[in-house]
Parts: C-alpha cells; structure tokens; sequence
C-alpha cells in the first residue's frame, strides 16, 4: 500500500524554482532515502509533504487520499515527524515531550490515560532513553533529545514517518542505535519511512539488514535517479552528485553483504 504518492510536484519561493516535477512515493514496509547535495530542496520536499509549505504544482497523496482533504488532527494520525534539530521551549520532562506524540488521540483536560503512559515508556526504551523519563528535557544532549524525538514519532503511531537529517547530530553510536530503530520499526511495525540523508552508507546499512529500500537522488532541481542503493548509489553516481571520487566496497561474512561507499578525495 502506498503511504505517501508526490505526483509531478513542483515548488518557487516567489521567482525562484526549487524544485520541479518531483514523482516520489513511499509504501508500507519501506524506506525511502532522500539524497542529494546542500540546497538542492530536499528540506523543503519535506515541507510540502508536512503541510509547512505548499506545492506550486503538483499533487501529494496520504494514504490514497489528497493532502488536502486533510485536517490537521487527521494528518498527525498518518504522518509523524523527525526533525534534524528541535528548538527546546519549556523544561517539559522527557515523559512530557514523549506524550505529546499522543495529543493527536486527544483526551482533552482529562490530559494522557494509562494507555498513553505506557506506550511513552515502551518508545522510550526502545530508544534507550527510558533511564531519562523524568530529567527536564532542557537539559539532555543533541543526540540524546534526538532520540526522545524519535520516541515521540513512534507514539504517534503512524503509518509513515518523515526524518530529516536525523542523524546529523548523533555520536558514532546513538546514530547507529537511532539506524537500528528505525531498521526494526519497519521490519516489526511495517512502517514507512521517508527521510533526508547525506550518508550513503546509511541507505547501505537498510539495504544491507535486507529491508526494502529505495534511493532517490535529488539534483538540478529535479529527482535524478531511483532505485535500490545498489543500482542508485554507484562510483558513478557519487562522483557526479557530490563530486566525490570514491570506491564501493563490498564485506562479506556470515551474516551476509555488506556495502559501504568509501570517500577517496573531492573532485
Ligand atoms: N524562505 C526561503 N526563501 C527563498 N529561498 C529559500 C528559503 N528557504 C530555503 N531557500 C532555498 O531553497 C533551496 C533549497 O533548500 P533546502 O533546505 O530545501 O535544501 P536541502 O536539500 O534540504 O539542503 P541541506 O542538504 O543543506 O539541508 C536552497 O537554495 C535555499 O537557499
């Protein structure tokens, strides 16, 4: 089933055109890596999709129903999101910010039930950040809030999930805990993921625990190519599209393949 269908979409701030005649979908069970160099309009794709911003042309599809025969409520219970970087407002506990995933399944002034808790506790260990429910979230690290942000989509409980850059600002670790998280939400969850990413290796990593993977490569304004990491995100491609030479290198041992994009110098 599709989640998300982008059809002949086309965005201008005002004179100028970030993108145009964009097709892009992403299906139940699948990941969909968004590629392409700084500014090429990867964020804002993201934007229209939300509801931020507006598509000069073109049509987007949730769920087989239009954008915009949504109502905000109704749009938090198809899509949740993974920002790069969450502005922090009021010293709100980890619980807090975790729960208000769930305002969406709204039960007024009565405020979060029992339910609600406990699906703020399970995200939260799956995350690995349950040690921190009660710390005002004010005070956790980039990575850590990151991970909390993640939990607070996963209570959203929501078909699709948009990420962008989401792990721009993640230790060596928690990037891969937040990539192992995401890889079992959508083995165990059949949840679909769209999400902006500078790393080759991350689309790799998904294809490389055998998920379904497509890459889409956005560049002059336009997408510049589709497909699985292995036919996408060739020596080729990565010179054109980021100007890097490079070498793809393929490990394998008893659990399988494994394909990394290896930087050799800038062009
Ligand atoms: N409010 C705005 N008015 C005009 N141009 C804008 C505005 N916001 C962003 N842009 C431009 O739109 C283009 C696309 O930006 P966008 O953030 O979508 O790119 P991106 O691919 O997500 O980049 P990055 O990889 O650096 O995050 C850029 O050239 C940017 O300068």
């Amino acid at each position: 089933m599709t989640l998300i269908d982008i059809r002949n979409a086309s965005f201008a701030y005002e004179e100028k055109e970030i993108f145009n005649n964009v097709n892009l979908s992403v299906s139940k069970g699948e990941i969909c890596c968004l590629m392409g160099p700084n500014g090429c309009g990867k964020s804002t794709l993201l934007d229209c999709i939300l509801g931020f911003l507006r598509l000069s042309r073109g049509e987007i599809f949730l769920g087989g129903r239009p954008f915009l025969l949504y109502k905000i409520a109704d749009l938090a219970r198809q899509i949740a999101y993974v920002p790069q970087l969450h502005t922090r407002s009021f010293p709100y506990t980890v619980e807090q910010i975790v729960l208000m995933g769930r305002t969406t399944y709204g039960n007024g002034i009565a405020g979060p039930n029992k339910k609600d808790r406990e699906l703020a506790f399970e995200a939260l260990e799956t995350v690995g950040m349950l040690h921190l429910a009660e710390r005002p979230y004010t005070k956790l690290s980039g990575g850590e809030l990151q991970l909390v942000i993640l939990a607070r989509a996963l209570v959203q409980e929501t078909p699709a999930i948009i990420m962008d850059e989401p792990t721009a600002h993640l230790d060596f670790r928690n990037e891969l805990l937040f990539m192992e998280t995401v890889a079992k939400l959508v083995q165990q969850k059949n949840v679909g993921i769209l999400m902006a990413t500078h790393s080759p290796n991350q689309a790799f990593y998904f294809e490389n625990k055998g998920l379904s993977v497509q890459v889409s490569v956005m560049g002059n304004q336009t997408i510049l190519q589709k497909g699985t990491p292995d036919e996408v995100l060739t020596e080729e491609t990565i010179r054109k599209v980021y100007r890097i030479e490079a070498k793809r290198a393929v490990y394998q041992d008893e659990q399988g393949i494994m394909r990394q994009i290896i930087p050799r110098g800038s062009l």
